[in-house]
C-alpha cells in the first residue's frame, strides 16, 4: 500500500483528469460515496464516538495488538488483506469486512452468500425475516439492492462541515448519499457558501437543489448536541498551517461534541505529509483517506488523531503512484512478498544444516551490559541462523558461560574492568572475515579511541554490517563521510534519540517527520535506515521507505531494540539482503511483541526477552 505526500496526491489527481480524462467531478462524487458508506457502515456498527477509537488503539487492553482497529479496505493498491502472517487487521474493501461493512456493497453476507442478504433482495423475494427465523432461500434468481448505501429506520442525523475547498466538496458529495441512505443531514458550511468554487461549487448546487438543509458558520446557530455524528470536510491536503478562524471553531466545537466523527480524506488540522497535529485538529472515529493513504495517516502524533483509517479507491488507478515517483509504502506481507521478494513463510531446506542459514558475529556486551550482547546474540539464533559468535571482552567471558549453551564465545581483549578498547578491532575484524555478517553496538559502552575502532570496521569489514546502540552514539561523533566503504551493506537502526544526534537535530526533531527524515539520511549516507520506534521507518539507500505496523507499546522495555539488531543480523546471515533483511526483520519483531504481549496477564509486564521467545 503506497504512501504519499499531498503534493504527491495532487500530481496523481492531475494524472488521472489529464491523461485518463476522468472528469475531476468524477472523483469528487466517488469520494463523497466512499465517504458515506463509510458513515453508513459505522452506523451499523453502532460505534460511539470513544467506542471506534478504543479500538484503533486498543494495545492497553490485555492481550490487545497496538493495530487491532486498523482496518483499512486497501482500494488503491496490491494489498489484499491476509491473515497468515497475523495481518488480520487489514482487510481488503469488499473482500472480508467483518461489519457488513461499507465497502461490502456486494450484499453478501457473513457466510458468503451472494444476493440473499442484503436488504433490496430481501424486499424483493419476500423477505425472510418472520416468525419461526431465517428461511433458507432455494438457489436460483435473485436481485440484491445496495446494500452500502442503504440504512434502515437510522434516526440518524449527521451534521456535515463542509470547507470551501474540495476537501468540502466530498463532504457535500457524501451528503448526498446518506440522505439517499435515509440518514438526515445538516451541511455546515465554514464559509460562505458563494465562496466555494470548481466541482465544490457543483456540489453545493446540487445539495441545494436536492433540498438539504444549510447552515452557515458565523450566520446561524449550529446544534451540535442534537446530531448524531459529525463528517469532517473542512481541510484535506491542500491545508496549510494550523486551522484558522471559523476552521478552527469548528473543529474545536466538534471535538467537544462528543459525536462520532468520520473524517474526509483526513482529520481536518493534521498535517498529511508529516503527521503533526496543529492546534486544533480533529479527533476522528474513522478516517476515509482517499485513493492513496497520506503519510501524516500512518506517523504519529497523526495516527493517534485519525481513528480507523479507511483508504478507498476514487478511480485513480493504483499503478500511477510508481509514476508519479512515490517512493514510501505500508509494510504489508504483500509488500514483503511481491515488492520485496521476501519468502515470509520462512521455508527451510530439508536438506539444510546449520552451516546452510549461516554465521553471525556479534561485537557487543560490557560488564555492566552483558545482557545487551546476550539478547541481541540469542535473537539472531531464534531468526533463524545457523551460527552467532559472541565477541565480548575477556574479563566478561567467565560470567557469561552457559547463559546461553546455543552461543559460541570469543574473548575479543579489552580491558581490564571488562570493557571494550581500542586494541580489540583488529580481533573482531579476524573474527568477522570467516563469519556472514559483523553486527555491533548493544551493551559496548563508550572507550577510548572507540571512533578509530570504528572506523577499522567499517572499512574493514567485507560483509554486511549492522550498528546499533552505542556504535551509533559512536558514529554520531565521527565526520564517517570520509571513511572509505568497502561496498558491503551497512544497517543503522537508531531509536530517535540515536538519530537525533547521528543527525544533528533534537528528539523532536526526529520525531516531526519521522519518513522525510529516514529518507533523506539513508540516501545522503548510503545507508539502509531503520528509524525505530511505533511504526518504524525502515529507508533504503535508494530512496525508499517502508512503514511498519506491527508492534505494541509493551515493546517500550529495556533491550527491545537488542532483540531488533539480533534478528535483523540472523536474516542476513540467512541469505536476506540488506533491505529484506531490515524490513523483514523490524515487520517479525513487531510481529513477535504483539504474540508476547498478548501473552502477558498484562502487556505492560513484557520483557525483551518474552520477544525472542515469541519469535
Ligand atoms: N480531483 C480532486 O481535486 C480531488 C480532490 N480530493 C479532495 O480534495 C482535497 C484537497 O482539496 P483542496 O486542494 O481544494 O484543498 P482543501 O484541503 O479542501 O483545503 C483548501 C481550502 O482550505 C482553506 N485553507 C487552507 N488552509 C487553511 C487553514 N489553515 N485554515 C483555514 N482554511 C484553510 C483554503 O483557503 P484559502 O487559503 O485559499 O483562503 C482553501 O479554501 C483532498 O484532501 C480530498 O479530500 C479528492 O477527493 C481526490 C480528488
Ligand atoms: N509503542 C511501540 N510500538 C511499537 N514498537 C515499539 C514501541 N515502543 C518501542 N517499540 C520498539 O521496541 C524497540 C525499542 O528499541 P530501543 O529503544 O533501541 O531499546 P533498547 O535500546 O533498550 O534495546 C524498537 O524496535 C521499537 O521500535
Ligand atoms: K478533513
Amino acid at each position: 500500500m503506497d504512501l504519499v505526500t499531498a503534493e504527491q496526491m495532487r500530481q496523481l489527481d492531475r494524472m488521472t483528469i489529464e491523461k485518463l480524462g476522468i472528469p475531476a467531478i468524477a472523483l469528487m462524487e466517488n469520494a463523497g460515496r466512499a465517504i458515506a458508506e463509510e458513515v453508513i457502515a459505522l452506523c451499523r456498527r453502532g460505534g460511539s464516538a470513544h467506542g471506534e477509537r478504543a479500538g484503533r488503539s486498543g494495545s492497553g487492553g490485555v492481550g490487545g495488538s497496538g493495530r487491532s482497529g486498523w482496518s483499512g479496505s486497501g482500494d488503491g493498491s496490491e494489498d489484499g488483506g491476509s491473515s497468515e502472517s497475523g495481518w488480520s487487521g487489514w482487510s481488503r474493501s469488499g473482500e472480508s469486512r467483518e461489519d457488513g461493512g461499507a465497502s461490502g456493497n456486494s450484499g453478501e453476507d457473513g457466510a458468503g452468500r451472494r444476493g440473499e442478504c442484503g436488504p433490496g433482495a430481501e424486499r424483493i423475494r419476500g423477505g425472510n425475516g418472520g416468525v419461526g427465523g431465517p428461511a433458507v432461500l432455494p438457489p436460483g434468481f435473485a436481485v440484491s439492492g445496495d446494500r452500502a448505501l442503504t440504512l434502515d429506520a437510522s434516526g440518524e442525523h449527521w451534521l456535515i462541515l463542509a470547507g470551501k475547498g474540495n476537501n468540502g466538496g466530498d463532504g457535500l458529495a457524501a451528503a448526498r448519499y446518506l440522505r439517499e441512505a435515509g440518514i438526515a443531514v445538516t451541511l455546515v458550511y465554514a464559509a460562505a457558501p458563494e465562496s466555494l468554487a470548481g466541482e465544490a461549487a457543483v456540489q453545493r448546487d446540487a445539495a441545494a437543489a436536492m433540498g438539504l438543509p444549510a447552515v452557515v458558520y458565523g450566520r446561524d446557530v449550529i446544534d451540535f448536541a442534537a446530531c448524531s455524528g459529525i463528517v469532517d470536510a473542512l481541510l484535506g491536503t491542500g491545508s496549510a498551517g494550523a486551522p484558522r478562524g471559523a476552521y478552527a471553531a469548528l473543529i474545536a466545537a466538534a471535538n467537544s461534541s462528543g459525536k462520532r466523527i468520520v473524517s474526509a480524506d483526513i482529520p481536518s488540522g493534521l498535517n498529511a505529509d508529516t503527521g503533526e497535529l496543529h492546534e486544533p485538529c480533529i479527533h476522528a472515529a474513522v478516517t476515509v483517506c482517499l485513493a492513496f493513504l497520506k503519510r501524516g495517516l500512518v506517523q504519529y502524533p497523526g495516527a493517534g488523531a485519525a481513528g480507523q483509517v479507511v483508504v478507498r479507491s476514487i478511480g485513480i488507478p493504483a499503478a500511477s503512484a510508481r509514476e508519479a515517483g512515490v517512493q514510501a509504502s505500508l509494510l504489508t506481507p504483500e509488500v514483503l512478498r511481491t515488492r520485496l521478494g521476501v519468502d515470509v513463510s520462512r521455508r527451510r531446506s530439508p536438506e539444510g544444516h546449520k552451516g546452510t542459514y549461516g554465521h553471525v558475529l556479534l561485537a557487543a556486551g560490557s560488564l555492566a551490559m552483558s545482557g545487551a550482547g546476550l539478547l541481541a546474540a540469542r535473537a539472531a539464533l531464534r531468526a533463524g541462523c545457523g551460527l552467532v559468535t559472541w565477541a565480548l571482552p575477556d574479563k566478561l567471558l567467565p560470567y557469561v558461560i552457559g547463559a546461553a549453551p546455543e552461543i559460541m564465545l570469543a574473548a575479543a581483549g579489552g580491558r581490564e574492568d571488562g570493557t571494550w578498547n581500542a586494541g580489540t578491532a583488529a580481533e573482531v575484524l579476524r573474527l568477522g572475515a570467516v563469519r556472514d555478517v559483523t553486527a555491533t553496538g548493544p551493551g559496548l559502552g563508550r572507550f577510548e579511541g572507540d571512533g578509530e575502532w570504528l572506523r577499522m570496521l567499517w572499512e574493514g569489514t567485507q560483509g554486511p554490517l549492522v550498528l546499533d546502540a552505542d556504535a551509533l552514539n559512536i558514529l554520531a561523533d565521527c565526520d564517517y563521510s570520509a571513511w572509505s566503504c568497502p561496498g558491503r551493506p551497512v544497517i543503522l537502526t537508531p531509536h530517535p534519540g540515536e538519530m537525533a544526534r547521528l543527525a544533528g537535530l533534537t528528539t523532536a526533531e526526529v520525531q516531526r517527520d519521522r519518513i522525510g527524515l529516514a529518507l533523506a539520511y539513508a540516501t545522503q549516507h548510503g545507508v539502509v535506515l531503520v528509524l525505530k520506534g511505533a511504526h518504524s521507518v525502515i529507508a533504503t539507500p535508494d530512496g525508499e521507505a517502508y512503514v511498519n505496523i506491527t508492534g505494541h507499546p509493551g515493546m517500550g522495555t529495556g533491550g527491545a531494540g537488542d532483540v531488533l539488531t539480533g534478528i535483523i543480523s540472523g536474516l542476513l546471515a540467512q541469505g536476506l539482503n540488506a533491505v529484506q533483511a531490515a524490513v523483514f526483520g523490524v515487520y517479525l519483531h513487531g510481529l513477535a511483541g504483539e504474540r508476547a504481549a498478548g501473552a502477558r496477564t498484562h502487556p505492560a509486564g513484557l520483557i525483551a526477552g518474552d520477544i525472542i521467545e515469541a519469535l
